[in-house]
């Protein structure tokens, strides 16, 4: 289970000062602009459920995965994943999650696919046994089969995105972060990546959290979606309530002024602001 409440972060940068030596005058300014990316975000995900995580660029998607899996620690809130407060319990969180970076491979890129899984199967002690039970059943369900030995770094993206999932996998963890694993693959390598996540969430019970641009996967994968902008949670429910709810705007209001492509709950707030050290 994942239980997540008040979550907040904050990012600080020097303010950018303008004229002559900006760029020094800027690193020793003792200013700072604050960015508030995840703005008290609270999400309970049960165990064995499916969830999409949607929202524009910028909106913190991605800020909130990285602090539920450890990488990030909040500015305020609490987090606790399978029991255990990620970025305080890194060992034993490390051994109940998955995720997988869209945007940055966790694979050494001058291996071969196979040396990087030997690796994570040894990083995290598992039984030979077990290990190759589980590689098998993956290689098989992502046919990997003739790209083990090929290295990483000549990997096409979608051939390097299963991998990624693999890697994620091998050791079964209860928990799954996907943060858009789809992104910029065709459309024969989406379908079988989202198979091979609908297969681990059906069969092995693995609870998924997924961010995407692509509708398409949440439509074939989540039945609850939760909807972020500026940081906040804007919704929360189901998937269908919502597409119903969108339904029911005229088609006419919907292009007069687009309120049907606005998030109903837009608030404006300033992203950003200013303080002083
Ligand atoms: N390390 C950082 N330092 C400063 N600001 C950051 C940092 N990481 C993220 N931000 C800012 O926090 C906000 C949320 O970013 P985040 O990456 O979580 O968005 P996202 O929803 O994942 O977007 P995308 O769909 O484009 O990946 C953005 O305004 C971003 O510029």
């Amino acid at each position: 289970m994942i239980r997540a409440e008040g979550l907040v972060k904050e990012f600080s940068r020097p303010e950018r000062v303008q004229g002559r030596f900006s760029g020094v005058r800027s690193f020793f300014s003792t200013k700072k602009v604050v960015t508030r990316a995840v703005d008290d975000v609270s999400l309970t995900i049960d165990d064995g459920e499916l969830v999409g995580y949607l929202g524009p660029n910028g909106a913190g998607k991605s800020t909130t995965i990285k602090m539920l899996t450890g990488i990030l620690v909040p500015t305020a809130g609490h987090v606790e994943v399978e029991g255990i407060v990620p970025w305080q319990d890194r060992r034993a969180n490390a051994r109940n999650i998955g995720a997988v970076f869209g945007q940055r491979s966790q694979l050494w890129i001058d291996l071969p696919l196979r040396d990087s899984f030997d690796l994570i199967a040894k990083l995290y002690g598992l039984h030979p046994v077990d290990y190759r039970r589980s590689l098998d059943a993956f290689v098989d369900l992502l046919n990997m089969g003739p790209l083990l030995d090929t290295a990483v770094r000549s990997l096409s993206l979608g051939q390097r995105m299963r991998g990624d999932i693999v890697a994620a996998m091998l050791y079964r963890p209860p928990v799954l972060y996907l943060d858009e694993p789809t992104v910029g693959l065709d459309v024969v390598a989406k379908a079988r990546i989202r198979d091979f996540i609908a297969e681990q969430n059906r069969s092995e019970g693995t609870t998924v959290l997924l961010t995407t641009h692509d509708i398409s996967d949440i439509e074939q994968l989540a039945r609850r979606v939760v909807i972020i902008d500026e940081g906040r949670i804007l919704y929360d429910g189901d998937l269908q309530r919502l597409k119903a709810r969108y339904a029911r705007v005229p088609r006419d209001r919907r292009h007069r002024n687009g309120s049907a492509c606005r998030t109903p709950h837009r608030r404006s707030r300033p992203a950003q602001r200013s303080t002083s050290r």
